[in-house]
């Protein structure tokens, strides 16, 4: 396609004449109608029908027919609600939950925390009198911690389940458990705060082209297809493979802003830089533009954004603009960005696994599933007709795996397991999962939760560490150096240092800058304006001095109240610290979090100051299963593992190699990684954890 003039109508789009009144009176119409012409619409009586019948049943539908928004309101209207039960639906993603709730509010046409609201983690704005509630699936398992029997709830929604996430599959399981123990307790006054307990309706949702597994895991239960969808979109392929996807990304995007009609584009890329990269290129083409065709707006979406961030994408262009969206998987599902109409699949996604034996995980950039292909392009056709642009050729999508191997079969189960433990389920290995994790895996899970100290030698749950660190929504490594700060004096760095290890790329790495021909004078430039902050005892000590700097920085200039102007100062400081403001900002969000979290626990947030031997002590007492001694070759032997790997060339203690160090991480990319680390002392671990290290090792 040649580049040619913007359409007229993106041009001529107008403001909204009309007085406040009959805007939203004519708003209310306009969604009525809409909600009248989903495919789901006409089914309402035959799936109430269906749910009343069946305790458990599996409704299947295409993208975009209304079943995340539509049954939770016919549910309702059904009766489900009554007597202060609720209807929850879960949700993979937050953000998917957040922007749910808020539509399904509009379309009651209440505020949202009343009849309709959302909880995720940190963020809860549901009420007394909410009746539908939105939640991620993380969030439904920690309030199983609390509600055995989720007595709240007449009816359960699994959405997206055919995602697999490992909440998802083991609130699978659990909820066979409780809807077992419910239906046999039967009207019986029992459950959280004497709650009256009756039959709990469970629901699995999937856009899966494949819902046997889950009718043969309930048993045979029953599954119910929603036939069509709203908007056709048009599928494009490429003819040939592409050698780079990114540049195949790029020339798409101003192809379709050049030669198609008016209409938001969704491009899904690998991760959080290659999407700043994309963002930056797209600024730089634009001003070889002439002036009236620059009106394309680049926006960001990924999951370590925080959420006011990721809200932004939501939101109309301005007049005269076309939005473009540079989106992780983090929008593959679910939500509904309105007004894209075009959709660009890269056809990868960046995919974790974990080997346990290993201990170690790996980041690849893998093909994604014909599944989650399917879902990208139904991201386009939301509120009309779309087009989804494949980087790929069509026999390529044929070639793909049919769904994504489940995230259970491929991640650290020290987490859930630490979960179930908390939920009183002692028998893991005999646990009715969906699909059961390698028996090495679970065991390999307890031998190190048992380490942490977070279960008995006989594999209980311990008492008060155990309890502790299945209260706090960190996996349990960072838990456990949070309870040991706690007592070695230095919460407060802790809780920082974790804050800034739940966040990627602290510092802003222009060798992302591609195309960049004065490259060399700016790398060394941001080395030089990095070297102050740098520690040689490591990098979680040169992330403390990064985030106590820009907090005194901060401080310093206190008066500047406004929020936007706070943020501003620090958009500016982290620029000419070659830091990345989105993750600096979203660290301190974080810290601010679970600092809130081991208040509420009793925790006093004390400091160690100064004293950073303290602070090291620390950091190899928690850490202890993290450590990697150097060899006569200057590679270094991770003790756990046995494993040779390298410092990576980002850490601080890259030229420096220390005899021992404690590391965050250990990638299997080009070579086998160890980053984030901090230099510790050989003998510290034989007295810090004289469980785990003898002297003589
Ligand atoms: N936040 C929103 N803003 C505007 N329209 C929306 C919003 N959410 C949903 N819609 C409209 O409602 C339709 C149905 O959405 P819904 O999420 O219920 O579909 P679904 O069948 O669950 O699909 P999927 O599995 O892809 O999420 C969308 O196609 C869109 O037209």
């Amino acid at each position: 396609m040649a580049q040619g003039e913007l359409k007229s109508s993106v041009l001529n789009r107008k403001r909204n004449p009309k007085s406040p009144v009959a805007s939203r009176s004519s708003k209310k119409q306009k969604i009525a109608e809409h909600r009248k012409s989903l495919p789901i619409a006409s089914e309402e009586e035959r799936l109430i029908e269906a749910v009343q019948k069946n305790d458990i049943l599996i409704i299947v539908g295409e993208t975009g027919s209304g079943k995340t928004t539509q049954l939770p309101q016919f549910l309702f209207n059904a009766g489900f609600c009554r007597e202060g039960k609720m209807v929850g639906i879960t949700q993979p993603r937050r953000i998917a939950a957040l922007t749910i709730a808020k539509r399904v509010a509009e379309e009651c046409d209440v505020p949202l925390g009343q009849k309709v609201g959302y909880s995720v983690r940190f963020d809860d704005t549901t009420s007394s009198s909410t009746r539908l509630k939105y939640m991620t699936d993380g969030f439904l398992l920690r309030e199983a911690l609390v509600d055995r029997l989720l007595s709240r709830y007449s009816v359960i929604i699994i959405d997206e389940a055919h995602e697999r996430t490992v909440h998802t599959d083991v609130l699978l399981a659990l909820l066979k458990k409780v809807q077992r123990e419910r239906s046999e307790i039967g009207g019986v006054l029992r459950g959280c705060q004497g709650r009256k307990v009756s039959p709990l309706k469970l629901i699995i949702m999937s856009a899966s082209l494949d819902a046997r597994v889950f009718c043969d895991y309930y048993g045979g239960a029953k599954d119910f297809r929603v036939e069509g969808r709203q908007f056709d979109v048009d599928m494009f392929y490429t003819v040939h493979p592409e050698t780079d996807y990114v540049d195949a990304a790029l020339n798409t995007i101003f192809q379709i802003h050049s030669e198609e009609e008016e209409g938001d584009i969704l491009v899904f890329l690998t991760g959080q830089e290659e999407i700043e990269s994309v963002e930056r290129l797209v600024q730089e083409k634009l001003q070889h533009l002439p002036e009236d065709e620059r009106k394309l707006l680049p926006l960001a979406i990924f999951s370590a954004l925080p959420s006011e961030q990721q809200m932004r994408v939501f939101a109309p262009a301005p007049i005269g603009f076309r939005k473009v969206v540079l989106a992780t998987n983090i929008a593959e599902t679910s939500i509904t960005i309105p007004g894209i109409r075009y959709v660009v699949d890269s056809g990868v996604v960046k995919a974790r696994t974990y080997d346990p034996n290993k201990g170690m995980e790996t980041l690849d950039v893998v093909p994604v599933s014909k599944a989650q292909a399917i879902q990208r392009s139904g991201r386009a056709g939301r509120d009309g007709y779309g087009k989804s642009f494949h980087l790929y050729p069509e026999r390529d999508f044929w070639k793909l795996e049919d769904s994504t191997k489940p995230e259970i079969k491929r991640c650290n189960l020290s987490n859930v397991i630490l979960q179930l433990k908390a939920l009183g389920i002692d028998d893991i290995l005999g646990f009715d999962f969906i699909d059961k994790p390698s028996r090495s895996a679970i065991v390999k899970a307890l031998a190190e939760l048992h380490l942490l100290g977070a279960l008995t030698d006989d594999c209980k749950l311990a008492k008060p560490a155990g309890e502790q660190m299945a209260r706090l929504p960190l996996e349990p490594v960072y838990s456990r150096a949070l309870i040991l700060a706690n007592q070695f004096n230095c919460l407060e760095e802790m809780l920082i240092i974790v804050a800034m290890l739940s966040v990627e790329s602290i510092f802003y790495d222009p060798r992302q800058k591609r195309e960049e021909s004065c490259f060399l004078f700016i790398f060394g430039q941001a080395r030089t304006s990095r070297n102050h902050f740098v520690s040689v005892e490591g990098d979680h000590l040169t992330y403390l001095s990064v985030y106590r700097e820009l907090d005194e920085f901060l401080e310093e200039r206190k008066a500047e109240k406004s929020e936007a102007k706070v943020e501003k100062i620090m958009r500016k400081w982290c620029k000419v610290n070659f830091v990345n403001s989105r993750s600096l900002k979203h660290a301190r969000d974080i810290y601010r979090q679970i600092r809130g979290n081991v208040e509420q626990m009793g925790f006093n947030v004390s400091s160690c100051g100064n004293d950073m031997l303290e602070y090291r002590r620390c950091i190899a007492a928690s850490f202890f299963l993290k450590a990697a001694q150097r060899q006569m070759d200057g590679t270094y032997r991770a003790l756990e593992s046995g494993e040779i790997v390298h410092i990576h060339p980002s850490s601080v203690l890259f030229r420096s190699k220390p005899e021992c160090v404690i590391f965050d991480e250990l990638m299997q990319t080009s070579q086998k990684y160890i980053n984030n680390l901090t230099r510790i002392d050989p003998l510290w671990l034989a007295e810090l954890a004289p469980h785990h290290y003898k002297t003589e090792e």
